[in-house]
């Protein structure tokens, strides 16, 4: 028999229509002053955010799972939805239920995803939240990000290297890729990103030009240097798209798109920017350079700060411009402490434009806005009066924003709260209307504790209350003690357990003019109130601006203090092809040694006419990887506009930093650790220049010794022969590489010295010239705790092993050493061994004499004579 068709409540199926729009959104559905969610969404709710699952309709045949929680917890839970990967639709009530018979209309009003969020909770004040579109194209891939929540939009193309680093600098939260370059994006970025497959009929180059001519009311995008982008275009576009699909319409803050221009940044590709640790460590406890170098204290700074890092410069006047100023600072400390105590008032700018543009931004935000705006005010005057011309250009842009202060100053309340339905945001004074209605609602409570007063006296009932709730209005509250105190003329509403509620002619009259003053109150504060944040909107990108202004001075006060806190210096920068630094030092690993160990430093030179290739060898920690990170970051640091760990530092500018680790630093990553290394440095050797700065650091170990000597041998030659000559450091532990600087010229040796004790070594960390004899490993496995006995044979097996040169020798040297091992160490499987071993074991030695002893051994050696003439 057919299941009879399901009878759904109205509500029910409202619901019903609104989820199978959103099949893959978590609905979160208003009803009364609850989100609800139900069925499957409902499972995984509860599951979430560890609320209670129930049933609606338990019992009969249209029973649900349900979970939900009061609408003013949406602030505590959405968080915690989005952040476990979740998209949640927002579906309100999009009437007022007391004006409506029948059910309320509903609607989504918004889809927050990871990377579509606006919320504080979701939000991280240093970092941006990036939403990110990947178009693919035969030629290039475009790509574009943008952060809802700054307003901030930026694209670019290329080929699926360059793509796949700024998707590691940028970081993104959400990427947008059509459905049928799915597999496509996994196999060329990997599965860790939290993706959305889009329509396929969105990437067109048509329909995504004018989603983004439209959005920015131009005719053409030639304005913001994007035209010839053709896949750019596109992957911005569909970003568009995506928010309008998401119910994200009020978009003004999103004033223009910024080019990527890859030309116009130092190259580091995700290897490269992974082994520096600049902002994501591998491990993940370990310090970042970021962590060391931040000492910002502006959430728009700390997120320029990180721009900077992933995209340092190229340009010798720009960086010049830059340092400049944190001399400036550095040199003036009372500047400096006082633009930083400014810093610290203003809140997050960018955000709170959004929010504004948005019109998610509430009454105490205005206030924030304004007060941030106001601490500019004497920034600005700092700046504009100083003796540095870059920071005087800053100080000229910074808009002091005179009138939107005031207005915002007339029109809100100092205290005012967060939210504007509990009244008292917008300021005395500010319309007469709000004045006497306010004072009318004043003198109406005024007279109910007046009434109070007087009834408790005339019935002698001395716990009596007035309160209201939406049902009756106001009421007396009586408690039942003293019921049979209550006057005749009271009218009974309301019994409860313990009291009863009344009403009477007199309140009623009053609660008209009170309630009706208090309603009135509600709307014209939300009415001001929404016409302010409107006006508001005059000023997004005076504010932004602002925004972005003081984000560069705090970075900048940021790398003074940081100069000041850890003596940095002034790095030179020309434009050579020189790197010389004397006295440097690793910006992380010196901030975390031991309390009592100095950190060692260490000059380096490079250049393209004499020392062009350094081979670093020295034993296993001896501090090789450190020597090589921190040549790395000190350039970094100098392009992105800060001083730098050293005594002194003079740079020829850098376009492109390579590095590679070996694979055994990096076991963990599973396929053929050694295929990885190996694609990884043919990479590097496609793409150096003149001006890149190589990096290898035990290049080779993943295989056999004699392949790995071979295969660093042959990079390190092809580097020496390249037309670029691009500077390289080469940190190896096979010193037979040493022998290369007799055939190439500009290959020098140097070690990292180590005092030779009487069976340890002093690691003395200092870079010396000329290569090392041999390589130090087996110290190490003593620190480790290795037992004597292996440590013993490895010292026996080394020296043996360096008396060999070629490798039919070493074969040989091998063999012996193997029949060695086998005299020294016991065969106990050997038959013999264990019966001699038995023998032994079954003598009593407490009632044996010296004689029977004597006999034993006699016999024992017997069985060996035999055994060896057989
Ligand atoms: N210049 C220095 N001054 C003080 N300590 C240092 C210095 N350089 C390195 N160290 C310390 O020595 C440790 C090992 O350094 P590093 O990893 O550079 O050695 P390595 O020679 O590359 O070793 P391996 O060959 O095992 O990779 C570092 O973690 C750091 O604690």
């Amino acid at each position: 028999m057919a299941k009879k068709a399901k009878k759904e409540t109205p509500l029910m199926k409202q619901y019903n229509t609104i989820k199978v729009k959103y099949p893959d959104a978590l609905l979160l559905f208003r009803v009364g002053d609850f989100y609800e969610t139900f069925g499957e969404d409902a499972i995984k709710t509860a599951g979430i955010l560890g609320i209670i699952l129930t049933k609606r309709g338990a019992g009969s045949e249209n029973e649900i799972e349900l979970a939900g929680f009061p609408h003013h917890s949406i602030n505590t839970y959405l968080p915690k939805l989005v952040k476990a990967g979740e998209r949640v639709a927002i579906c309100d009530q999009l009437e007022d239920p007391k004006q409506t018979k029948t059910i309320v209309k509903r609607g989504v009003t918004e889809l927050v995803t990871p990377g579509v969020a606006l919320n504080d909770e979701v939000l991280v004040s240093k970092s941006n939240n990036f939403l990110c579109s990947v178009y693919f194209d035969k030629k290039y891939i475009g790509i574009s990000f943008l952060d809802i929540s700054t307003g901030e939009f930026l694209t670019s193309q290329g080929n699926a290297e360059y793509i796949d680093k700024l998707l590691q600098n940028f970081n993104p939260s959400e990427v947008l890729v059509s459905k049928q370059k799915r597999t496509l994006f996994n196999q060329t970025f990997g599965d860790d990103f939290h993706t959305f497959y889009m329509e396929d009929w969105v990437y067109q180059t048509d329909y995504t030009y004018e989603t983004l001519t439209k959005h920015f009311d131009t005719k053409t995008l030639k304005g913001f240097g994007i035209e010839d982008l053709y896949e750019g275009i596109i992957a911005s576009g569909s970003i568009l798209h995506y928010l309008a699909q998401t119910q994200h319409h009020k978009l003004q803050h999103i004033t223009s798109i910024a080019r990527i221009a890859e030309n116009d940044y130092v190259w580091m590709d995700k290897f490269t920017i992974r082994n520096l640790e600049l902002y994501n460590s591998t491990n993940n406890n370990a310090v970042t350079l970021l962590n060391v170098i931040d000492k910002t204290i502006s959430p728009m700074g700390g997120r320029l700060l990180k721009r900077w890092l992933a995209l340092p410069l190229k340009n010798v006047d720009k960086i010049k411009e830059r340092h400049d100023v944190v001399d400036f600072l550095m040199k003036d400390s009372k500047v400096l402490q006082k633009i930083q105590n400014h810093i610290k008032h203003i809140g997050d700018l960018e955000r709170l434009i959004s929010k504004t543009a948005t019109g998610k931004v509430n009454p105490r935000e205005v206030i924030q806005l304004k007060n941030s705006l106001e601490a500019i005010v004497p920034i600005k005057s700092l700046a504009d009066n100083c003796d540095n011309e870059s920071l005087k250009i800053i100080g000229d842009k910074l808009q002091s924003c005179d009138v939107l202060r005031k207005k915002i100053k007339e029109t809100l309340n100092e205290d005012a709260p967060v939210n504007v339905l509990k009244g008292g945001s917008i300021a005395a004074g500010f319309s007469s209307e709000l004045d006497e209605l306010r004072s009318l609602s004043k003198s109406g409570k005024d007279y109910l504790d007046k009434m109070l007063e007087r009834e408790s006296e005339r019935t002698g009932i001395t716990s009596l209350k007035i309160a209201s709730n939406n049902v009756f209005g106001y009421y007396i509250e009586v408690r039942n003690t003293h019921k049979d105190k209550v006057p005749e003329d009271w009218i009974r509403k309301q019994t409860l357990v313990s009291a009863e509620r009344y009403i009477t002619e007199e309140l009623k009259e009053y609660e008209a003019k009170i309630l009706g003053a208090e309603d009135k109150i509600q709307t014209i504060e939300q009415q001001l109130f929404t016409e302010l944040v409107t006006w508001l909107n005059q000023y997004i990108k005076p504010v932004q601006q602002n925004a972005y202004l003081v984000g560069q001075i705090d970075c900048l006060c940021g790398f003074a203090q940081l100069a000041n806190d850890n003596k940095y210096i002034y790095p030179r920068l020309d434009d050579s092809f020189d790197l010389e630094i004397k006295g440097g030092r690793h910006p992380v690993i010196e901030k975390q040694l031991p309390i009592g160990e100095a950190f060692i430093d260490n000059d380096v030179f490079l250049d393209r006419k004499e020392q062009q290739i350094i081979m670093i060898t020295g034993p296993n920690m001896s501090g090789k990887s450190a020597i090589l990170r921190q040549t790395a970051l000190i350039v970094l640091l100098a392009q992105i506009g800060s001083f730098v760990p050293a005594k002194e530092a003079r740079i020829g500018l850098v376009d492109k930093i390579f590095t590679r680790v070996g694979a055994s630093d990096n076991i963990s990553m599973g396929e053929s650790t050694f295929m990885v290394e190996m694609n990884e440095t043919a990479s590097i050797l496609n793409n150096i220049s003149d001006r890149s700065l190589v990096l290898l650091d035990e290049i080779g170990r993943g295989t056999s010794t004699y392949d790995g000597i071979s295969i660093a041998w042959a990079i390190s030659e092809y580097l020496h022969e390249h037309p670029a000559k691009p500077k390289t450091l080469f940190a190896t532990h096979y010193h037979e590489l040493n022998e290369m600087s007799e055939t190439f010229g500009r290959i020098k040796n140097f070690n990292v010295s180590v005092k030779e004790l009487k069976d340890n070594v002093l690691f003395l960390r200092k870079l010396v010239e000329g290569g090392s004899a041999h390589s130090f490993g087996i110290h190490v496995a003593k620190m480790a705790g290795m037992p004597k006995q292996v440590l013993h044979r490895a010292n026996k097996i080394l020296k043996k092993l360096e008396q060999s040169h070629s490798s039919e020798e070493l074969t040989d040297q091998v063999k012996t050493l193997h029949d060695d091992m086998q005299l020294s160490f016991f065969n106990l499987d050997d038959p013999l061994l264990e019966n001699i071993k038995e023998e032994i074991l079954h003598i009593d030695i407490d009632t044996l004499t010296p004689v029977e002893a004597l006999m034993k051994l006699n016999e024992i050696k017997r069985m060996l004579v035999k055994k060896k003439q057989a």
